[in-house]
């Protein structure tokens, strides 16, 4: 089947190549030329696992194209699918313009039936929205040409984007046409084989399944964390209370594990967006509310673990940094606590030597040369001349340091772990002060 996809992110790119995977012909259009020209020349804008030699086998095999031309995109494809950026508006609702664009630039250039897929992460209603505008731009151009609007959310992960794509949990369907929905199911047929994975439904409900999903994600970390705080108050261990309520297959093991918070692009602006959704049509969702405020809080937990180490005087000191992308397996930092707790070292006058296995590049983008930043090529060069040393992301290199190189250089042994990679007793024992999340009452 021919498919176009707008938006060559982290979404439109995983899309394109696994729908190439499996014998599609894929185009993908983006309006960032230089993402464009590094994709033709064969480079991937993204460190996403398993994507690099997915989209070089499928450009060479001819599956997959890139281009900047949308109404090439628009002739390519029955399906086009819209999988471009829906950022936070100043008042945290979903930004829809890039959605819309799409929407009017396939209106503008049809010449025949296609079916809009919206991927892209978008408040209840948006579909409307969409095929109002297609409407309105085929009325300016006196077409009269069909077409059907389709919501199907993306529910990968980054770091496993590929493989959540490959083997999804679920593909959601949001569709009022039933043909239409029997189109969706071919086009998914691939990635439907071991059992029913689609799922069809109005397209209010699949709008709402994406914003449902990782609101409870997010509400599971939020109520983790405002139990290790206190853990932390009452002298317990959240790491044995996790186990505990883990084991009852009603809460289940995963998504329950304290830290400095959730980053991402996705959690902190859907939480918001919801919570904006809700109160546009007149509902307090308190819930939502709460899960934003323990998580903002949450954020600031390192920093004041080490500010009160330090008897709130940070000037002049220089803290290791184990971690800057939102979560290991990435190179986003968008929203990640590490930006947090930087911001906040050096407002208070500290300077930073971090690392990150691949987010030092994006690290540099977002932050210049500064004074207070170097950027270590590897992790236990941070350590050389600091104080103290603080973990925010759990990469796999870190669970198991050399603890003794790490007393040897810090100036004063006090480890601040915002992922608790570590046992407190064995940190003890070594001569570390450790100071974890919800782990007694340390910090
Ligand atoms: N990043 C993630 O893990 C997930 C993201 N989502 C949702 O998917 C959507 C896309 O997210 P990302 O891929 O992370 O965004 P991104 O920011 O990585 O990529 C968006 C791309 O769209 C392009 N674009 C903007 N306007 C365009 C237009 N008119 N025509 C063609 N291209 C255009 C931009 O140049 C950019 O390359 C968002 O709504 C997000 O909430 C959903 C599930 C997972
Ligand atoms: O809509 C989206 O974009 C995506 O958002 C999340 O995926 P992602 O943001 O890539 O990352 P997660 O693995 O969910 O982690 C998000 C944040 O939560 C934190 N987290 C996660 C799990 C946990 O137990 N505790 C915790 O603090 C991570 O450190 C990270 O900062 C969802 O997991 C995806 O299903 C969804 O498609």
């Amino acid at each position: 089947m021919k498919v176009t996809i707008y938006g060559s992110g982290y979404v439109g790119l995983v899309t394109g190549a696994c729908l190439a995977e499996v014998g599609n012909q894929v185009l993908c259009v983006d309006i960032d030329q230089d993402k464009i020209a590094r994709l033709n020349r064969g480079e991937i804008p993204i460190y996403e696992p398993g994507l690099e030699d997915m989209v070089a086998d499928n450009v060479q095999s001819g599956r997959l194209a890139f281009t900047t031309d949308a109404a090439e995109g628009v002739r390519h494809g029955l399906f086009q699918f819209i999988a471009v950026g829906t950022p936070p508006d100043e008042d945290g609702s979903a930004d829809l313009r890039h959605v819309l664009a799409v929407a009017r630039t396939v209106a503008e250039h049809m010449g025949e039936y296609r079916i809009v897929v919206t991927k892209s992460t978008v408040p209840v209603g948006t579909s409307d929205k969409v095929q109002e505008a297609m409407a309105g731009t085929l009325q300016a151009r006196n077409a009269q040409i069909d077409f059907d609007v389709v919501s199907n959310p993306e529910f990968l992960k980054e770091g496993a984007a590929v493989d959540d794509f490959m083997k999804p949990d679920r593909i959601i369907v949001g569709t009022d046409n039933p043909r239409t929905g029997e189109l969706m199911r071919a086009l998914y047929g691939p990635f439907n084989r071991n059992h029913d994975r689609v799922m069809v439904m109005d397209i209010r409900s699949a709008e709402l399944t994406k914003y449902a999903a990782n609101a409870m994600l997010a509400t599971k970390i939020s109520f983790m964390n405002e139990l290790a705080n206190l853990a932390e108050a009452l002298d317990a261990d959240i790491e044995h209370v996790r186990q505990g309520i883990g084991s009852d297959p009603r809460i289940g093991y995963h998504f329950i594990y304290p830290g400095c918070g959730y980053g991402g692009s996705c959690f902190p602006k859907d939480v918001k967006a919801l919570e904006r959704t809700a109160r546009q049509v007149g509902f307090k969702a308190q819930l939502l509310t709460a899960v934003e405020d323990v998580n903002e809080r949450q954020k600031e937990r390192l920093f004041q673990k080490i500010h009160s180490h330090f008897q709130g005087d940070l000037k002049g000191r220089t803290i290791a940094l184990w971690g800057l992308a939102f979560k290991p397996n990435t190179d986003d930092m968008r929203e990640a606590s590490s930006r947090m707790l930087m911001e906040s070292l050096w407002a208070a006058g500290a300077r930073v030597r971090a690392h990150d296995p691949v987010a030092m590049e994006e690290c540099a983008h977002i932050y210049g040369q500064r004074d207070d930043l170097v950027l270590c090529d590897h992790h236990e060069q941070t350590l050389e001349g600091a104080d103290v040393l603080a973990i925010v992301t759990e990469w796999n290199v870190f669970r198991s340091p050399d603890f003794e190189l790490i007393r040897k250089h810090l100036k004063e042994p006090a480890i601040f772990d915002g992922r608790n990679l570590y046992e407190p007793k064995h940190m003890e024992d070594m001569g570390f002060a450790y100071y974890a999340i919800g782990r007694g009452r340390k910090g």
